[in-house]
């Protein structure tokens, strides 16, 4: 069972569980203790009617130990977990300790036009001013650098459609289970001299949990002006019930005109970007967004 969460750092929960006559008890557990996995496991067991080898006896130590609370593990019927846990509802929910799941993606070149993309640089150019620094849903400065610019009306519906058209063909590329569009997000960027994401998924909070694919459109003026700013994309694995990266990933080039699909669930960072003029013209530029279901 993955648990959607990346940076995944050992810390206190708050765990009400539900019990068969409409018991509750509240007890407090580290995020990664295998007692709180196990606790998860048994509801998705449930949710899948998959029971299998999952214990059959919670005890679980209150009042600081001087107490156990004991009970079938069968008349667990769900917990409340603050700050929230969401479970990843996956095509992978067998997915075993140990095992490797390598990582997938799409490139594909010439995504726009050269009068679109030519339009598109110059349009960039003029919204310098209205770039403003980028942030991350834990508000970590040191976790991403960049600029964004959220609003860029003249070219996003450009965008999203072409995108819209190709995701039938991107889900049977990538070989996952269809699912219908609920809404499909954009973001303009530019990465310049030291510029980076460090690495993250792109939905493992509540309000970015349905987004199943993310979409990396990159262009920049030539000749081009900067290096680095590698996208990597890490093969992951289940340790502890837990999605984290392995040490291996895959290398993508942010090839000017390219555009590149993978599943918003994998671990991945932007190298930084060594752009020695430092001039905004000369940045990595990205139209990014995510698919949801
Ligand atoms: O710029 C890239 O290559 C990826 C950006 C990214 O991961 C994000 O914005 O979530
Ligand atoms: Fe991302």
């Amino acid at each position: 069972m993955p648990l959607a969460s990346q940076q995944f750092e050992s810390k206190d929960v708050k765990v009400q569980l539900l019990l068969t006559g409409g018991y509750q008890y509240t007890v407090y557990l580290k995020s990664d203790s295998p007692l709180l996995h196990s606790l998860l496991r048994k509801i998705v067991a449930r949710a899948y009617k998959q029971d299998s080898d999952l214990e059959n006896l919670f005890q679980i130590p209150i009042n600081e130990g001087h107490s156990v609370l004991c009970f079938p593990s069968e008349h667990l019927i769900g917990v409340v977990t603050e700050p929230p846990i969401f479970i990843q509802q996956s095509e992978n929910i067998q997915l075993q300790n140990n095992y490797i799941e390598a990582s997938d993606y799409i490139h594909i070149d010439n995504f726009l036009t050269p009068e679109e993309h030519k339009r598109l640089l110059k349009y960039v150019l003029e919204k310098e001013s209205d770039f403003l620094p980028s942030n991350t849903s834990t508000n970590d400065i040191n976790y991403r650098q960049s600029l964004v610019l959220y609003s860029f009306p003249e070219f996003s519906e450009l965008i999203l459609k072409k995108i819209q058209a190709m995701i039938p063909d991107i889900i049977s590329k990538l070989n996952i289970p269809s699912f219908s569009i609920s809404q499909i997000e954009s973001q303009l960027t530019a990465h310049n001299h030291g510029n980076y994401y460090k690495v993250h998924n792109d939905n493992g909070s509540p309000d970015t949990a349905t987004r199943e694919l993310t979409y990396v459109y990159y262009f920049y003026q030539e000749p081009k002006s900067f290096s680095g700013g590698e996208l990597l994309i890490y093969d992951s694995k289940i340790e502890n019930n837990i999605y984290v990266n392995t040490e291996t990933f895959k290398t993508v080039e942010p090839r000017n005109n390219s555009i590149v699909f993978f599943l918003s669930r994998y671990l991945h960072e932007v190298l930084p970007v060594n752009c020695p003029s430092q001039a905004f013209k000369d940045s990595r530029f990205t139209i990014n967004g995510w698919v949801r279901r």
